[in-house]
């Protein structure tokens, strides 16, 4: 007779079986991937062990270990015609890792790297990643991705702009700071850094995004600053909802993000989102000045001489449609917003971070400012002349850089690189920033902080053109801090503008020091980023 035992083995037998089969099935890559190698596990059950020491264990070695390992799997394949990878030189092919819920192809050397990024939109998506990773249609389904307006504007106006509101950015870094860090006397003040930074930058990006008064208010700031955190912590959230509960029209690429949400993802994303508060408040502050400028608009129209120059008024004479509305406007400002403060402001932190751990560096540099200054005072063409504190600020980038691993593109159709190898759609790929940065053959002695390395490359140029190929906001697939290609970040010249505005400023104005026995807090990783952590850092005011 069978008791329930002897029932139950085989039961449970039959079931992990079945489940395995499932698991395999599902988590099969498509066949054409085979001609990229794979670190770690490429079989579909085993390679949850991959994924496991990819996000639980060093994610950045992981990728370490690819980028130098496809280098040798290359030189072998070189010796298999059929495999077509032969005409790379240097750190040559792809390679694929493991994550919990998809295979990530991994483009490294600079070919292939500039290939995935200049490659068009219609084939290599940017937009599907950032939907997955905001989880857009449920916390911005109010934004059109489809009309992205703010980042052309962002592009042209903002751009061409940096020199005309390059005093405003400077009238408003100096305000912020006088209120911010109040020293008086002889004392050394503590400053908690990241969110005091975190307010002088948001006060001197919306002097250029909605221009003065309202770029100081107070509650202002604090709405746009708490933006960014509140739109991630929901995507996170939402995204813990099972695909499942948001059953979708067929995707455009087989077995990837969902199109339509569904009514209970909606109602969820309600409860849980507070994007949509977000917006209505944004749309009370701006109200009268859109108000006041509509007027002024229908009065003057293109004779309007004065019309102010920020982001705020480049949108209204820009926007289209439904998007030419109160409405419109404070949805792409908060975007802008969210691309522009908390990136900046990390990235003037860890800089910050690297002159105290360095302080040989501190007398340079403050001889560069003090000099620069006193030919043309604090200008545009003044910033441009500080090669050394640009140089510290590239490489604060390389190093300490926000993304280890990223900038992901979805291939929407198949895509075939230069080398022959055709990546299949429904692809996701990502670049191993942070391996490209700390690539010895790259970048010599590569761990090592070497505030003047761009400097000393832009010496031995001896020409302008080609030094300017190692300042800030020069994009390029060695280094890819700003990106690269046709989605590379407009608003780096205003970025790099306000950091090094604001080092230099900080260098000349004060005495700063880690506070007693402290040094550079260890930094915060999550996922494939990494933040710079908080500390009090002690300023005085600097006697002439
Ligand atoms: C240090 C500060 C900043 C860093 C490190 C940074 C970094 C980046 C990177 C890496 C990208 C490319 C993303 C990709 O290709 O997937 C990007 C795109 C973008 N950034 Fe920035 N950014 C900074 C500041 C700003 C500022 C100040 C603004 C605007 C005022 C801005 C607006 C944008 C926009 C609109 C895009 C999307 C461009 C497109 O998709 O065409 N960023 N940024």
């Amino acid at each position: 007779m069978l008791d329930e035992s002897t029932f139950g083995v085989p039961f449970l037998t039959g079931f992990l079986i079945l489940v395995s089969i499932l698991v395999a099935w599902y988590r099969r890559a498509d066949p054409l991937l085979d001609a990229v190698p794979t670190i770690g596990f490429s079989d579909p059950i085993l390679s949850y062990l991959s994924a496991f020491r990819y996000n639980f264990g060093n994610g950045a070695l992981v990728l370490k270990e690819g980028y130098e390992k496809v280098y040798i799997v290359s030189l072998i394949l070189i010796s298999l015609p059929e495999l077509r990878v032969v005409r790379f030189q240097n750190k040559p092919g792809l390679f694929k890792i493991a994550t919990f819920r998809r295979w990530i192809v991994v483009p490294s050397g600079s070919e292939l790297i500039e290939e995935v990024m200049k490659a068009p939109d219609s084939t290599l998506s940017v937009r599907e990643p950032l939907q997955d990773f905001l989880q857009t249609k449920y916390t911005l389904s109010f934004l059109n991705m489809d009309d992205t307006y703010h980042r052309s504007v962002a592009r042209s106006k903002l751009t061409r702009n940096i020199a005309a509101t390059f005093d405003h950015v400077h009238d408003e870094l100096v305000g912020a700071l006088r209120d911010c860090i109040p020293t008086t006397g002889q004392e050394w003040v503590k400053v908690s850094i990241l969110p005091t930074m975190r307010r002088i930058v948001c006060r001197a990006s919306s002097r250029v995004l909605v221009g003065a008064p309202l770029c100081r208010d107070h509650d202002y700031q604090t709405l746009v600053m708490s933006f960014m955190a509140n739109l991630i912590k929901s995507a996170f959230m939402i995204s813990c909802f099972p695909k499942f509960l948001k059953p979708c029209a067929p995707s455009p690429v087989p077995h990837f993000y969902s199109t339509d949400p569904h009514i209970y993802t909606r109602i969820v994303a309600r409860f849980i989102c507070r994007v949509p508060t977000h917006v209505r408040q944004t749309m009370e502050f701006i109200r009268p000045i859109v108000e006041e400028r509509s007027a002024k608009m229908k009065e003057f129209g293109d004779d309007w001489d004065d019309a102010p120059n920020d982001m705020l008024m480049w949108l209204m004479s820009e926007a289209k449609g439904v998007e030419r509305s109160l409405e419109g406007w404070a949805r792409r400002l908060l975007m802008l917003n969210f691309a522009s403060v908390h990136s900046t402001s990390l990235t003037f932190t860890q800089t910050l971070y690297r002159l105290l751990a360095h302080p040989e560096y501190l007398e340079p540099l403050r001889q560069e400012v003090e000099a620069v200054v006193a030919e043309e005072g604090w200008t545009k063409t003044g910033m441009d002349k500080m090669h050394k504190i640009d140089s510290f600020v590239r490489e604060t980038q390389r190093i300490d850089g926000p993304i280890i691993f990223g900038l992901n593109r979805l291939a929407l159709a198949p895509f075939t690189f230069s080398n022959g190898v055709t990546i299949p759609a429904g692809t996701l790929f990502g670049l191993p920033v942070h391996s490209v940065h700390t690539d010895d053959e790259l970048y010599p002695d590569a761990q090592e902080f070497d505030g003047f390395r761009f400097l000393k490359l832009r010496e031995k140029e001896g020409d302008d053109v080609l030094a300017a190929r190692h300042q800030t906001v020069t994009t390029s697939a060695e280094l890819l801090g700003f990106g690269l290609g046709r989605h590379s970040c407009p608003g780096r010249f205003l970025a790099a503008n306000e950091v090094k505005a604001l080092l230099a400023h900080i260098l000349v104005t004060y005495n700063v020091k880690f506070e007693e026995g402290k040094g550079i807090p260890r930094e915060l990783r999550i996922a494939s980023f990494r933040a710079p952590r908080n500390a009090n850092i002690l300023f005085r005011k600097r006697q002439r």
